[in-house]
C-alpha cells in the first residue's frame, strides 16, 4: 500500500510530510545587522511527492531546506515534519579518513544498525547507487559523481522517508548528472520517498519534479507554484528531454520564473 494511504488510514488527517506555516527565518539576531532570509512562507509537501524549489540566488532555498532538516529554527510560524529526514548537499561532505564503506557504516551505526549487519547493508546501499564493490576504496579515489553517490547512499542508510536535496548535482558533468537524476527519480518512484529538491536548472526541475515552487528574494518567499508532472512512461531522462511535453513545461516554468524575478 502506498505510504500516503497508510498515513491517511493511521491518522485520518492530511497526509502531508512537510508543513511550513507562515514561516520566517532571520540570521544575525535582532540587531541592525540582522537579515530576514525568508518571510511568511507556507507550503505543504504530501507523502511521496517530489517538490522542487527554484529561485534566484539568495532567495532562501537552502534556508528552507535547513529549516525542514531541523538545522535552523523559525523566528515566526510553525514547522511540522512528520517523518524521518535525510539530507544531501551540493558537496558530498564525506569523511576523508574513512573508506567509502566506512562512511556509510558510520551512518548505519548512528541509525542503530547492529555491527554484524552493517557490511551487508553497506553492500546493498552501494549496489543501489551503482557503486557495487567500492566499499574498501578511499573516498578521494572516487570521482565527484561517485562521491555524490556515496553521499546519497549515506543519506539512505538511515532509511529516511523524506529526502532533502540541495543542488546535489550542480557540480557534476552533464552525463553524470543525467545518470544521477535517473537514479533519484527511480528511487522516489519505487520507494515512495518524499523529496524536496533545490535546483537552479529549469530542465532538472521539469525532469524530476511533480510540482515546482518558485521563490523570489527580498525577503525570500514562495511566489508561484507550477505543476510539472511529466507523463514518464518507460522513457529515461534523456528520452524525456526530446518530448514536446517537456518543451512545453520547460517554457511554461521559465516564463513563470521570469515573471517572478520581476516581482
Ligand atoms: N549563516 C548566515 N548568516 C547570515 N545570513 C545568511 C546566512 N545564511 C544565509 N544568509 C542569507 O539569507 C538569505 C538566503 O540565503 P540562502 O542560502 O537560503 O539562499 P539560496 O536561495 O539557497 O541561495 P543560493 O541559490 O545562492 O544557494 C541570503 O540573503 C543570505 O545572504
Amino acid at each position: 500500500m502506498p505510504r500516503s494511504e497508510t498515513a491517511e488510514k493511521d491518522t485520518g488527517r492530511d497526509p502531508a510530510d512537510i508543513v511550513l506555516d507562515g514561516v520566517g527565518v532571520r540570521y544575525g539576531g535582532k540587531g541592525s545587522g540582522a537579515v530576514t532570509a525568508v518571510s511568511e512562507v507556507s507550503l505543504s509537501v504530501g507523502a511521496g511527492e517530489f517538490v522542487v524549489l527554484v529561485g534566484p540566488s539568495g532567495c532562501g532555498k537552502t534556508t528552507l531546506l535547513r529549516l525542514v532538516a531541523g538545522f535552523e529554527r523559525p523566528a515566526t510560524g510553525g514547522v511540522d515534519v512528520r517523518r524521518t529526514v535525510g539530507v544531501v548537499f551540493q558537496q558530498p561532505r564525506l569523511f576523508p579518513w574513512r573508506t567509502v564503506g566506512g562512511n556509510i557504516a558510520f551512518a548505519l551505526a548512528r541509525h542503530g544498525v547492529p555491527r554484524g549487519q552493517r557490511a551487508e547493508r553497506v553492500a546493498e546501499l552501494l549496489e543501489r547507487v551503482g557503486l557495487a564493490g567500492t566499499a574498501r576504496r578511499r573516498t578521494w579515489q572516487l570521482s565527484g559523481g561517485q562521491q555524490q553517490r556515496v553521499a546519497l547512499a549515506r543519506a539512505l542508510a538511515a532509511e529516511p522517508q523524506v529526502l532533502l536535496m540541495d543542488e546535489p548535482f550542480a557540480a557534476l558533468d552533464a552525463l553524470t548528472r543525467e545518470r544521477l537524476q535517473e537514479e533519484v527519480r527511480d528511487l522516489a518512484d519505487t520507494t515512495g520517498t518524499t523529496v524536496l529538491f533545490v535546483t537552479h536548472s529549469v530542465d532538472e526541475a521539469v525532469l524530476l519534479g511533480s510540482r515546482v515552487l518558485v521563490m523570489a528574494a527580498g525577503p525570500g518567499r514562495v511566489v508561484a507554484e507550477v505543476p510539472v508532472a511529466l507523463a514518464r512512461g518507460a522513457a529515461d531522462v534523456a528520452g524525456l528531454r526530446t518530448t514536446p511535453e517537456f518543451s512545453r513545461l520547460r517554457g511554461e516554468l521559465a516564463e513563470v520564473m521570469r515573471a517572478a524575478a520581476q516581482d
